[in-house]
């Protein structure tokens, strides 16, 4: 007979969002079980952020280097070693997964279940090696995985996801990307900084859900300083002896053959194999289980969701926030305590940084617009290309989100970001003090054209002029 565990909360998959409700159940008295079958380290630290921030990181060397000149510095004689920048991410990616799966060191070892599970009935779930686990909640944290289309499939190893990217052990020469997500906007431009020539496709006209159409206009000003960028184009991918031939059409038509081609069109929910019409659950029009962001829990079940396969915003704080929201209202089964999730916010690590914060449509929303060409610090540095719109609500000007691509722009979207979860005004964030010389600065331009439209003076202990180079 096979065997049957009990616990109060079991959660499918250790990966940050798994991890995190595991611990969060565990703290608030529940007893755990942990299931994965590979306990490889997780999505991030394996072949998500980690590693792509790594081929980006090594991609900002050769720009700072390229912009060397700028300052009188001439530097003669760069060469990029493809197979040592590959190997640099690999190794220190192995580095951030090693340590992940050193983590579990500190998890109690009964906790830990190496096996696929998939449910049973409501509160059942059946493990691939015979055992069953009766739970008095359970938690889905299974991720999400890269979606490749059959026709990219059949390109053979010439295609590629960010699954197997990072493993490839030199930098290719062609490299198509097809997708203009936050995947595709930071390869692509990082592969082309690095000196491979790459091409970019979307069927789509906007990149990365922006806003704005300035800050959109720049974006791809500055993608196209080193890549064929292709927007509203359907792509159709061919075998061939000499490579991989794209063809595109729409709104510009082409052909061109690349060693390889980088899909990167969308992640989808690892929903598959987990038999969820016998856990009782509505599912919405994508067959994602419908459930309460404030409390993660579907329906009235005792199951709940946690990181990218809830498909919310499928990003690594927000997964380690679901986590704990979901571990903790597990363990409270079934009196689940609603909470109230933080400003939505989200970075693309392109250069310069590209982010999109909070909302950007309310009645009467009042924008205001900074541009960082004469901005005094980004001049300084060398990096002064970029803008940003700000949105507040009207009638007072209370901060709701912000479009911007800019230089520092992952520090002035973390400000923003905070400054709008904490209902700050635009006045509310002049009456703050700004160092100089700072790009954050950049900001005053904007906040200031919030504060003129709407009834309340700027401070009147404030000065309005602008330092020299402000
Ligand atoms: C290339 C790339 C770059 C990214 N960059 C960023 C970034 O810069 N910033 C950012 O915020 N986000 C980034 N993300 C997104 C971020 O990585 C994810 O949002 C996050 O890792 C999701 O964590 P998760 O816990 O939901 O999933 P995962 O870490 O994938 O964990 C899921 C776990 O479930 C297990 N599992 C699946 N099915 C079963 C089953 N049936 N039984 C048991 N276990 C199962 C899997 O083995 C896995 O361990 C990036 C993603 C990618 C792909
Ligand atoms: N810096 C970060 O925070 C970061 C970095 C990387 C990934 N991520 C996360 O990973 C998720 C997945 O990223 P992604 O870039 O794969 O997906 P995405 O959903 O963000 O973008 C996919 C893009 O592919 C396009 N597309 C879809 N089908 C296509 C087709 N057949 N031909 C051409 N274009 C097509 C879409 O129009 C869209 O622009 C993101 O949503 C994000 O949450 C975050």
């Amino acid at each position: 007979m096979s065997q049957t565990l009990q616990c109060d909360v079991a959660v499918i998959g250790a990966g940050t969002a798994g991890i995190a409700a595991e611990r969060a159940a565990r703290k608030n008295g529940a007893s755990t079980l942990l299931i994965d079958p590979e306990f490889n380290g997780t999505t991030c630290a394996t072949v998500g952020c980690m590693p792509s921030k790594l081929v980006i990181a090594a991609a900002r060397e050769v720009v700072r280097i390229r912009r060397a000149g700028l300052f009188g510095i001439e530097v003669d004689g760069m060469r990029i070693d493809g197979s040592a920048v590959m190997q640099r991410v690999r190794a220190e990616r192995d580095r951030f997964a090693a340590l992940t799966r050193e983590s579990f060191n500190d998890i109690p070892k009964q906790v830990l279940l190496r096996a696929r599970a998939r449910f049973d009935g409501p509160n059942i779930l059946k493990l691939d090696d015979g055992r069953r686990i009766e739970a008095r909640a359970i938690i889905i944290a299974t991720g999400s995985v890269p979606i490749l289309p059959d026709p990219f499939a059949a390109l053979g190893d010439a295609a590629l996801t960010s699954d197997r990217v990072f493993e490839l052990e030199d930098l290719p020469k062609r490299l198509a990307v097809v997708g203009s997500g936050a995947i595709g906007l930071e390869l692509a431009q990082a592969f082309a900084h690095l000196g491979v020539k790459v091409a970019l496709f979307d069927k789509g006209e906007r990149m990365a859900k922006l806003r704005c159409p300035k800050v959109h206009s720049r974006l791809r000003e500055f993608l196209e300083e080193s890549l064929d960028l292709h927007l509203g184009v359907d792509v159709s991918p061919h075998q061939t002896r000499e490579g991989a031939k794209l063809l595109w059409r729409g709104k510009s038509e082409g052909e061109a053959v690349f060693d390889k081609v980088l899909v990167a069109v969308g992640r989808k929910p690892m929903l598959g194999g987990l038999d969820l019409e016998k856990a009782g659950l509505d599912l919405d029009d994508h067959g994602i289980p419908i459930h309460d962001r404030k409390t993660m829990r579907c329906g009235e079940t005792a199951v709940f969701l946690a990181g990218d396969v809830a498909a919310d915003l499928p990003l690594l704080h927000e997964a380690s926030h679901d986590g704990a929201i979901a571990g903790r209202n597990a363990a409270a089964f079934p009196a689940p305590i609603p909470v109230s999730r933080n400003t939505a916010f989200s970075i693309t690590f392109t250069e310069p940084a590209l982010a999109t914060i909070g909302e950007a449509e309310e009645d009467g929303a009042i924008t205001g617009t900074a541009e960082f060409g004469d901005q005094g610090r980004a001049r300084v540095d060398g990096v002064n290309r970029g803008a940003l719109t700000l949105y507040a609500a009207a009638p007072n000007g209370r901060l709701i989100g912000a479009d911007l691509i800019a230089p520092a722009g992952e520090h002035l979207a973390h400000m923003l970001a905070w400054a709008i979860q904490s209902g700050q005004t635009a006045t509310q964030l002049l009456a703050m003090p700004f160092y100089h010389p700072t790009i954050e600065e950049g900001l005053k331009q904007a906040l200031r054209t919030i504060c003129a439209a709407t009834p309340i003076d700027l401070p009147s202990d404030q000065d309005s002029g602008t330092p020299s180079g402000a």
